[in-house]
């Protein structure tokens, strides 16, 4: 600076050596503002000033980028995860993953006061297609039953194979049980219609347990446990049906 430099060239100066600072994240721009001590004593003490914002501008950025690179491991690790915890013979996600998207998605119903759904499948007359026409038979027709399950789901629901011929399907966005009632027709219908197999011809069918997040059921476990009590109703009615649990299991369905 020059002695004849007024307040607001000096002002001017440091504003232009802050953004420096503030554009490369690099402490090596406060070389300048060194450089701006030793004039008027004001002077000295803004640059001073300036100086210690600029570390502490820099240090944050800094942590801000250690926190985006944590963020980014965590999102990986939780990629990982999920892709460990697929059935390997469907690709479905398992029981973990179920119930760890069931958990979600009655938070988020909670949070926006709303309701879910969810349903409660397994095949009927599974066994008889291992039995008559051998296991890899079943396995090709699990997978073939998955494809057409898939087919009846809209984009954030999620479909899982529990183990066996059992799957869970996750409805976040299905308040209405109408809606849900609809889906689970819709699914009986596909899975009853014939599948041409490898091996021959499979004819099986599906018997659905439903329940709604929260007239059902308030946790994960009261929910699977209501739909499997409805799973065992529509079994019970000779299968090929969906039902809710009986309200003696204390569900007013
Ligand atoms: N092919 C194949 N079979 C399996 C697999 N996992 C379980 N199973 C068989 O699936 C069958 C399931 O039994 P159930 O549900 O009692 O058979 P189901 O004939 O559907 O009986 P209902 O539900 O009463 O109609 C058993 O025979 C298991 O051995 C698998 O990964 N692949």
């Amino acid at each position: 600076m020059t002695s004849t430099e007024t307040d607001e060239q000096f002002l001017q100066r440091l504003c232009e050596v802050m953004q420096r600072i503030a554009l490369q994240g690099d402490l090596r721009a406060v070389g300048p503002l060194m450089d701006m001590t030793g004039q008027r004593p004001e002077h000295t003490l803004l640059a001073r000033l300036a100086e210690s914002f600029a570390h502490m501008v820099v240090k944050i950025e800094a942590r801000e980028f250690e926190l985006e690179c944590r963020i980014a491991d965590l999102g990986q690790t939780r990629q990982e995860l999920e892709l460990a915890n697929l059935d390997p013979l469907t690709s479905l996600p398992n029981r973990m993953i179920a119930r760890d998207r069931l958990r979600q998605s009655i938070t988020e119903a909670r949070a926006r006061q709303g309701a879910m759904s969810v349903l409660f499948l397994d095949l009927d007359r599974f066994k008889q297609v291992n039995d008559t026409l051998g296991h890899a038979a079943g396995d090709e027709l699990l997978c073939r039953v998955t494809q057409r399950l898939q087919g009846c789901l809209r984009e954030g629901d999620t479909l899982a194979r529990l183990g066996g011929d059992e799957f869970l399907c996750v409805l976040p966005t299905c308040g209405e049980p109408e809606a849900a009632q609809a889906l689970a027709g819709r699914m009986i219908g596909a899975l009853t219609q014939r599948f041409p197999l490898a091996a021959g011809v499979a004819d099986i069918g599906t018997s659905i347990g439903l329940a709604h997040f929260p007239r059902d059921g308030q946790s994960v476990d009261e929910l699977i446990a209501s739909a499997d009590a409805g799973l065992y109703e529509a079994k019970r009615s000779g299968r090929n049906c969906w039902r809710y649990a009986p309200p003696a299991a204390g569900n007013p369905a």
